[in-house]
């Protein structure tokens, strides 16, 4: 065993160090307890222990006194080896001093760590012990770099600042396990940046502006307040924190006389308005109005409470014009510059050039652009859980509008502003338990409350003002998605908001649905409000709430990308559906960006030098596999180049629109990647795992005796929805025989279940009731024409605008009439466009044809009810048709009527196409429903005689035409 001592001193301090190194063995374990901390006697004892081998060696290191009120810091070390103990080290330094020596050092204080916080702040670092004001606490180290160019460099790493009139940037992109690289923004910081200046290069170090406690964030102000972060109203300059932990008794900074230190006593404000939670609370014994919550107690939701911020807000546009802004340029390190040899020759003085200068951020003397985020995502922060931030709970408490303070009894406390406040004075001269003076006194209530909670969701701390029933556990509180009543301003859970909306005092519009609700809500929220139409907002509202949504309802370019979907597409209300779903792709994608590549909006992520993270961030997201090379999802990596591609030209537009050109090349750039490269890293393995998908797939065609048992089920499901709905109108019996209808109607066609969902009344009420023309008879046999006069005919929209043709059967007709006719009745939206809408849902919704069909395939009793699926049953239609000896054009008619992509534009079908569907498809259709079709095997379709499968409902009158025979031989086949 060797013990070397090693001594340092230097004019101002003196260092003396220990270390013992056993040369012998190489394994040593150091364990490190705090045993005692006396932090009101700022004494501190730590205990380190050296193990080696079977010999326990002792290090004890104390320090004993910190002197804080001359900025000075004495440390004793006591070093106790075997049974010596060394007094080895006393110095007296000042902050300043002690950055220094980290500088030199390079090492982190013992007294901050680096921990994980959530998903989208990621790291960040924190007190395990008592700070002092005017404390070091953490270096910023990186690369240092100058250079002209710095301002076209970008980056969540990069800290630029001007020293001596010169722009520099300190790159700490590297992950180097220091801590200053974490330390993140908060516009109430405890700590501020100086630049301290050793060996001729200056050297950005972070001193505390106010009491840090243990387990507080240790976080400074970036100096912007249009980070992503910040929601969207910005924080005063003159704003001030205050925190929970200001009531305690410590020194604080305004008792320190801190000369070199004078711009940290900003923070000394804090103390006027720590006390309020308590002191400025009344307490009295009756109020006017129900409280709401009556079973908190506010030393529970006080624990959450970490600094408190005053109302001092105002809105934040929607994009700041910095955020064209580019830079892409990175900063030049510096080698062998000119700055390089000045500063060497500076070297020689520098141990005694200690020089501080403060920053100010918002005084633009330090300028970090580079964290600069361009899109203010108002509140991702809130997405975690909901849309509230992070431990916070709620508060029993309202909040004065008028004195901004939280009060026990506000009725009671109105009345001390009963002189100066017309509405509270007009409040209290309304009678004594009258409604109206509840109502109004309910309103003002709720301002102060409104006013309290956009601050709080703002600055991430502080105690929410929730509605709620009592009750609920704050657990179960602070997992929930809360949103402000767009009438009354009241903070309810999510869910509640629409039965509150009903009874809601100040709600005078009409009775609406519980999407419109929402939709109001989400608008109000969002600090994008008005960057998209109103009709973007309803498709945005109907999303599933989720933090997906979260991320697409809070980024200004996925909006604008919803926005010019919706311009292309949104003439067609069957298309919004399309639009939520490549919206919430994107946003997928977004979030992925987000958690995993620290970009946290469109506009990095169209960096060229982002361009591999984004590929990733596709692949992650359509479950790309390297060992395999395939996707699990490959059309959504599909789908995102193309989304991509869009949002690029989106930004591409902006940026040349705002004469941005460093946005414009970085733009242009990441999309000649994109053509270049795009089809190498993505598509083409995605478009390869597509196509091996198909090899040597199973065949999944239903069994025709499963169809035969399916279309029994849907036609007695079908007969007890239609007797419900006539006698018994709610939104269950309504969905009952929506259900089963549009099941039956697709299951009848054969055709995509998508395109039938969105069948719309008006194609319905269109459809094609015209009498069969004299010429076209003559065509048809004398059963062809009956068929014809038995169906109705829709035209629909399908896939690329084609025009898809549905054949309804009388009985189909007759239910979907009756639905038609109850719809209002039954609470569908008056606005739903769509046949098959939903009851009490938004105006875009329908019911899913694929989710009835595997409804009643699960019901019906078949043997593969996973086969009995749309697709499935149309290539049953095709494969099965092939027994029949088709002649070309009547192939071409089937496909054509299958919706399949082969030789589809035929002119002549022009005239006839309506009968001929008609009449030859459903006896086609009928055949196969029956199981019949192997019948006509090697026959034409004019050859296909069916009058013996089926009873169709004709008119009394025709039914005389026909002989009785027919009539009665037909086994009880009504329509499906
Ligand atoms: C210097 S790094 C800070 C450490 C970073 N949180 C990490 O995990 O590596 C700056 C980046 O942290 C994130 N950040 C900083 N302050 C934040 C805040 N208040 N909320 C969310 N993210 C923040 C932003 O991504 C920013 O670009």
């Amino acid at each position: 065993m060797e013990h070397i001592i090693i001594k340092m001193e230097t004019e101002e301090f003196r260092i003396e160090e220990v270390l013992s190194v056993k040369q012998e063995d190489t394994e040593e374990q150091i364990k490190m307890a705090i045993i005692k901390e006396e932090s009101e006697e700022f004494r501190i004892e730590e205990v380190f222990s050296v193990k080696q081998e079977d010999t326990e060696e002792q290090t004890k290191m104390a320090i004993i006194k910190e002197e804080s009120e001359d900025m000075k810091i004495e440390e004793t070390f006591r070093v106790k080896q075997e049974d010596t103990v060394y007094m080895v080290r006393k110095k007296r330094i000042t902050p300043e001093q002690d950055a220094k020596e980290h500088i030199l050092s390079g090492k982190d204080k013992a007294f901050i760590e680096g921990r994980q916080i959530n998903t989208f702040k990621g790291r960040g670092v924190f007190a395990l012990e008592h700070i002092e004001p005017s404390t070091f606490v953490v270096e910023y180290r990186g690369i240092l770099s100058q250079s002209k160019h710095v301002e076209d460099a970008q980056g969540n790493y990069l800290f630029y600042f001007t020293w001596n009139g010169t722009r520099y940037c300190i790159d700490a992109t590297k992950e180097d396990a220091s801590l200053g690289r974490l330390v993140n923004d908060h516009r109430n910081s405890n700590c501020k940046v100086k630049t301290i200046i050793v060996d001729g290069r200056p050297h950005l170090c972070l001193f505390s502006i106010r009491d840090i406690f243990p387990d507080e964030e240790v976080t400074y102000n970036y100096g912007d307040s249009s980070w992503p972060w910040h929601l969207s109203e910005l924080c005063d300059e003159t704003s001030v924190a205050v925190t929970e932990h200001s009531v305690i008794p410590s020194s604080s900074v305004k008792d320190k006389p801190d000369v070199e230190f004078s711009s940290f006593e900003e923070s000394s404000s804090d103390e006027e308005d720590s006390s309020y939670a308590d002191k400025n609370t009344e307490e009295s014994s009756s109020d006017d109005f129900i409280p709401d919550s009556r079973q908190n107690n506010d030393s529970a939701n006080s624990l959450s409470v970490n600094t408190w911020n005053p109302p001092y807000y105002k809105s934040t546009p929607a994009v700041s014009e910095s955020s064209m802004r580019a830079k892409s340029v990175p900063p030049q390190p510096i080698h062998c510059s000119s700055t390089e040899q000045e500063m060497a020759s500076d070297r020689s003085s520098s141990t005694q050039d200690l020089i501080c200068e403060d920053h100010d951020n918002t005084t633009n003397n330090i300028d970090i652009q580079s964290f600069k985020r361009t899109t203010a995502v108002s509140s991702y922060e809130r997405s975690e859980t909901g849309n509230v931030p992070e431990n916070t709970f709620s508060t029993h408490k309202n909040y004065c509008y008028v004195c901004k303070k939280p009060q026990s009894k506000i009725a009671r406390h109105f009345k001390k502003h009963e002189d100066s406040e017309t509405e509270i004075a007009a409040a209290f001269l309304l009678p004594k338990h009258s409604q109206d003076r509840k109502r109004l006194l309910e309103k003002l209530r709720n301002r102060g409350n409104y006013e309290h909670n956009q601050e709080v969701m703002g600055s991430k701390s502080g105690p929410l003002k929730v509605r709620r029933r009592p009750g609920r556990s704050e657990t179960e509180l602070s997992a929930k998605t809360y949103v402000h009543c767009v009438y009354c301003k009241g903070l309810f859970v999510r869910k509640e908001l629409w039965r509150h909306t009903h009874r809601c005092p100040s709600n005078t519009s009409e009775a609406t649905n519980k999407a419109k609700v929402l939709v109001l809500a989400d608008i109000a929220e969002s600090t994008f409000s008005h960057a998209i139409s109103p009709e973007v907002w309803k498709i945005l509202g109907n999303m599933k709430n989720d933090d997906i949504s979260s991320v697409v309802r809070n980024d200004f370019l996925i909006l604008q990308f919803s926005q010019c979907l919706y311009n292309k597409l949104g003439s067609d209300p069957t298309k919004s559906e399309y639009i939520k779903q490549k919206v919430r792709e994107t946003g997928k994608l977004l979030l992925s960006l987000r958690t995993k590549y620290s970009i946290f909006n469109f506009e990095d992520a169209v960096k060229p030098n982002n361009f591999c993270k984004v590929v990733k961030a596709v692949k992650d997201v359509a479950g790309y596999d390297e060992k395999s090379q395939s996707y699990k999802t490959p059309s959504l990596a599909l789908k995102l180049g193309r989304s991509l591609k869009k949002i690029g030209d989106i930004i591409l537009c902006r940026a040349i629109a705002a004469e941005d050109n460093g946005m414009t090349k970085a733009a242009e750039r990441f999309k000649r990647l994109c053509s270049s490269e795009w089809a190498e890293h993505v598509s083409h393995a995605a478009l390869d795992t597509s196509s091996k998908s198909k090899f040597n797939k199973p065949s999944t065609i239903p069994f025709t005796h499963d169809v035969q048992l399916l279309h029994q089920h849907l036609e007695k499901k079908s007969a007890d929805a239609f007797e419900s709905l006539k006698n018994h109108e709610s939104s269950q019996t309504y969905a009952e025989l929506a259900k089963v209808t549009l099941a039956q109607v697709i299951i009848f066609n054969r055709c995509c279940a998508g395109e039938v969902s969105k069948m719309s009344l008006e194609c319905f009420r269109k459809r094609d009731q015209t009498e069969l023309h004299d010429d076209i008879a003559i065509s048809l046999s004398p059963f062809e024409q009956k068929m014809s006069k038995n169906f109705s005919r829709v035209e629909i929209m399908g896939k690329n605008e084609r025009k898809v043709v549905i054949l309804l059967n009388s009985e189909l007709v007759k239910a979907i009439k009756l639905l038609v006719d109850k719809r209002d009745a039954c609470e569908v939206d008056r606005d739903n466009p769509f046949l098959f809408g939903r009851p009490k849902c938004s105006p875009t919704s329908f019911f899913r044809g694929q989710d009835c069909i595997r409804l009643f395939g699960s019901q019906c009793g078949a043997q593969h009810p996973e086969y009995l699926r749309s697709t499935q049953l149309r290539e049953q239609v095709a494969t099965v048709s092939q027994i029949l000896n088709l002649k070309d054009n009547e192939l071409d008619q089937l496909a054509n009527f299958l919706g399949l992509d082969i030789r589809v534009h035929r002119d002549y079908y022009r005239l006839p196409n309506a009968t001929v569907d008609i009449a030859k498809m459903s006896k086609l259709l009928f055949a196969m429903e029956k199981g019949t079709l192997a019948n006509f095997q090697g026959k034409s379709l004019d050859e296909i005689e069916i009058e013996d499968e089926i009873d169709l409902e004709l008119d009394e009158e025709e039914i005389s035409d026909e002989d009785d025979e027919e009539s009665e031989t037909v086994p009880g086949v009504r329509g499906m």
